[in-house]
């Protein structure tokens, strides 16, 4: 059994995998880290592998306590991958998509992907049939764009996530809802646009934290699959165990 560790922005997001098979599903206090893992290996005491990738703040020793019990394994750069990576600076691309382009690639292999990862910011990740991965976008994610509009500006509260009434905010409240809901959910419809009249046949994964709250408004029809961030580890990891 394998305990991945997602770390993000926003978010420790974590999950237990039999195989392929995702067991059960927990979102760490960043606070109460060691003690919430130790929780969860209780919980499922046939673990043996710790498999963590981070974009955050947390770094390898953090998870140094569980290498007594466990086989740590911190996903990198240097992990095989099974796209070609044609990112021009491979370097400073973030572990996450290069993690959701090895999970899509090997659930869709040789077709056009983008996937689109609605978290703290949206990334949207292209892979041709080829398997090459190019790259694609970092926008603001929804509570990024919220947050923002406080932060910088005099005279605007922060709101917290709510859906808009209609296309046109009569009030304050209701033009920021309309600003930051319609504007993401305008943004990733015009991306899946593009990409379509570009390439036939074209598969589209939408994850993060929103998804769920954005596939049901967008125009193209999209099904969220949240864990696919954590499901995609496991798929790297497996991948990786059996490249070594
Ligand atoms: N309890 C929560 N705390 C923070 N963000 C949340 C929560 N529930 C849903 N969200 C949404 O999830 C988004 C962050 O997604 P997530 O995938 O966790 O980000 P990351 O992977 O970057 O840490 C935010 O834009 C926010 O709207
Ligand atoms: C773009 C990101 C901040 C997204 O992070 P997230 O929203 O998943 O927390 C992360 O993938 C990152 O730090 N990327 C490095 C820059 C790049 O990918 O080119
Ligand atoms: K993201």
């Amino acid at each position: 059994m394998v305990l991945v560790i997602d770390v993000g922005n926003t978010r420790i997001k974590g999950a237990v995998f039999e195989g392929h098979t995702l067991l059960d599903f927990f979102i760490f206090d960043e606070n109460k880290l060691q003690k919430n893992i130790q929780n969860s290996l209780k919980k499922f005491p046939n673990v043996t592998y710790l498999v963590v990738s981070s974009v955050g703040s947390i770094e390898k020793k953090a998870f140094s306590t569980f290498e007594a019990t466990l086989k740590v394994h911190f996903i990198t750069r240097n992990n095989p991958f099974p796209f070609v990576n044609k990112y021009e600076t491979p370097h400073t691309l973030g572990i996450d998509r290069m993690v959701l382009a090895a999970g899509a690639t090997m659930l869709h292999p040789n077709r056009n992907r983008l996937i689109i990862d609605a978290g703290t910011c949206v990334t949207y990740d292209f892979i041709d049939t080829n398997n090459d991965y190019w790259g694609g976008a970092i926008a603001p994610g929804l509570r990024l764009r919220y947050e923002s509009l406080h932060n910088y500006t005099e005279k605007l509260p922060l709101l917290s996530l709510q859906a808009p009434h209609g296309l046109t905010g009569s009030s304050t409240e209701a033009s920021i809802h309309s600003g930051v809901v319609n504007g993401l959910v305008y943004e990733i419809d015009g991306f899946i646009d593009e990409y379509k009249a570009k390439y036939p046949n074209f598969i589209i994964i939408l994850t993060g934290g929103d998804a769920d709250f954005l596939a049901n408004r967008l125009k193209n029809t999209i099904f969220a699959n949240s864990n696919f961030l954590l499901e995609s580890m496991n798929q790297t990891f497996q991948y990786k165990i059996n490249n070594d």
